[in-house]
């Protein structure tokens, strides 16, 4: 168990953890990993998702309105690493649920569970000394945000602090689809590259395979989210598990 991308791309899929429920969930992330997500960013849902856009949105309040709460996206990353024990596991998360816990036991129930790595979208790098020093007690690897308007000094400390991969925001605003790439990627991407050799994944905004094979060209991953969350939404009751995988085969393939 490790974060481990595929030599040519590797794919990074979003869940948001019980949309529509914890038990499709687990059927939708061992479908996604089968068909050929390396990595899971398994998705707490929060009542206030103030970087999500609409689909995610909907997709936390459905996942809150059912009372998931953050044990058990605990348990059921528990379960799909028991299942699948080689896959990337990620738990993304606003703060303010790890803060209820306490940062020092969410990664210790972390680590129990199986993560391999952790993503705080409100935890910034300047102010991370203490979620470091138990992200490393605990052999887990933190993930931090970097965005087209980070300054280099920014970068540098992102990079240097980030593990597993580093999570390089395709363009400024809030996540969801979008029709074209933006080129914002591929300078953040180049500007990244100057503090490190470690993994750089892309999100944001990435929808198609078309927008995959690009980022192919200029990064080590691309992260999918809203477009996976959207088919989920979209899907006939019971058939979610099987639309993703086809999903993401066809990222891949060429034919999503
Ligand atoms: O939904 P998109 O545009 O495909 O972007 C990835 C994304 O969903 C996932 O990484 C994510 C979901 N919520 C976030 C909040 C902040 C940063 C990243 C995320």
């Amino acid at each position: 168990m490790s974060i481990q991308f595929q030599s040519k791309l590797g794919l990074v899929v979003y869940l948001t953890a019980g949309d529509p429920s914890i038990e499709i969930t687990y059927d939708i992330a061992l479908a996604a990993i089968d068909n050929g997500a390396d990595v899971l960013e398994l998705g707490v849902p929060f009542s206030d998702p103030l970087a999500d856009g609409p689909v995610i949105q909907r997709a936390s309040e459905r996942a809150v309105g059912r009372g998931v709460s953050l044990h058990d996206v605990l348990a059921l990353s528990k379960r799909i690493r028991e299942a699948r024990p080689e896959t990337g596991i990620v738990l993304f998360s606003y703060l303010n649920p790890v803060v209820r816990m306490g940062l020092e036991a969410f990664c210790k129930a972390a680590k129990e569970h199986g993560a391999d790595g952790v993503l705080l979208t409100d935890m910034i790098v300047e102010e991370s000394a203490d979620y470091l020093r138990h992200m490393r007690a605990n052999g887990l690897a933190p993930v931090f945000l970097a965005a087209p308007t980070s300054p280099d000094d920014r970068l540098r400390a992102i990079a240097e602090h980030s593990e597993g991969f580093i999570y390089a925001i395709s363009r400024v605003g809030i996540t969801g689809k979008q029709a074209a790439l933006e080129s914002d990627a591929e300078s953040l991407v180049r500007r990244l590259r100057q503090f490190t050799t470690k993994p750089i994944a892309v999100g944001f905004g990435i929808s198609n395979a078309e927008h995959v094979a690009a980022v192919g060209k200029f990064a080590d991953a691309a992260i999918i989210g809203s477009a996976i969350v959207h088919l989920i939404e979209q899907s006939e009751p019971g058939t979610e598990a099987q639309r993703v995988g086809e999903f993401v085969q066809g990222l891949r393939s060429g034919t999503a």
